[in-house]
């Protein structure tokens, strides 16, 4: 569904992302973990063309998405909800899912403003109230149900559970376990290892810009040393 191979991405002149490969099979909910300054948001990025690659592809249901635009991309059925949740302060909640809204995709689940408040009971309530009125937790909801609202195949989130408070996350662990019940393919960079689990198939770990782990949860657990390794704080 989404094949990352050998990327190389720069910042400037700074080599970020050395050989990055990784996939994403139909359905599957994959993490790509690491810490703080790893190359997860890079990673992200390099697949929605936000960073500069020298190399290596990336292809989305078959398709080379390369050298295409980012927002060719985003319309291709490929959703990314950003790191830094840029939600529009000054619309309403309703307003700011509306912007998000595109046509309906064959094999992606189709979502209303209503389903999406079924999934995020917070913003039904709020509906109307603006988005900078909002805490964290529930702008960082919204980015996610404005990106749903583009009924994507696939979605990349950027470390949904950071800085957001404990029974938020569990919201969110509920949410994004929805969206798999739906058929939704999700690739999700976290730090937060408790919160990988409870919602991944698998995972990726990255360290210094390289892939040094791939496998299971099941597999982690059984290799302490790889999580002291790369994941401990
Ligand atoms: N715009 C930028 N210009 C230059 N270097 C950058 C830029 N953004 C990130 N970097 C550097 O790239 C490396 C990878 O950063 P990245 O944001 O991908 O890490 P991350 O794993 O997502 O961590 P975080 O949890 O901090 O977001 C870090 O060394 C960081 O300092």
């Amino acid at each position: 569904m989404l094949e990352v191979r050998g990327i190389n991405a720069f910042y400037g002149r700074a080599h970020i992302l050395y050989d990055v490969s990784l996939n994403v099979r139909p359905g599957e909910v994959v993490a790509l973990l690491g810490r703080n300054g790893a190359g997860k948001s890079t990673t992200i990025k390099s697949i929605m063309r936000l960073v500069r690659c020298d190399s290596g592809s990336v292809h989305f249901e078959g398709r080379d998405i390369s050298r295409a635009p980012p927002h060719r991309i985003a319309r291709s059925g490929l959703g990314y909800v950003p790191e830094e949740r840029r939600i529009f302060g000054d619309l309403t909640i309703m307003e700011n899912l509306e912007v998000g809204r595109q046509r309906a995709r064959d094999g992606a689940p189709q979502w209303t403003t209503e389903k999406l408040f079924e999934l995020f009971p917070n913003l039904r309530e709020r509906a109307q109230n603006l988005g900078r009125q909002m805490s964290g937790g529930e702008q960082q909801m919204l980015t996610i149900a404005r990106t749903l609202m583009g009924n994507p195949r696939l979605v990349l989130l950027d470390e949904p559970s950071e800085g957001i408070a404990p029974v938020i996350v569990e919201q969110m662990a509920k949410a994004i376990t929805t969206l798999k019940r739906e058929g939704l393919s999700v690739l999700v960079s976290e730090q937060n290892l408790h919160f990988a689990k409870l919602v991944c198939d698998r995972a990726y770990i990255i360290e210094k810009g390289h892939v040094m782990y791939e496998g299971t949860f099941d597999d982690l657990e059984a290799h302490p040393e790889v999580r002291q390794k790369y994941l401990a704080l």
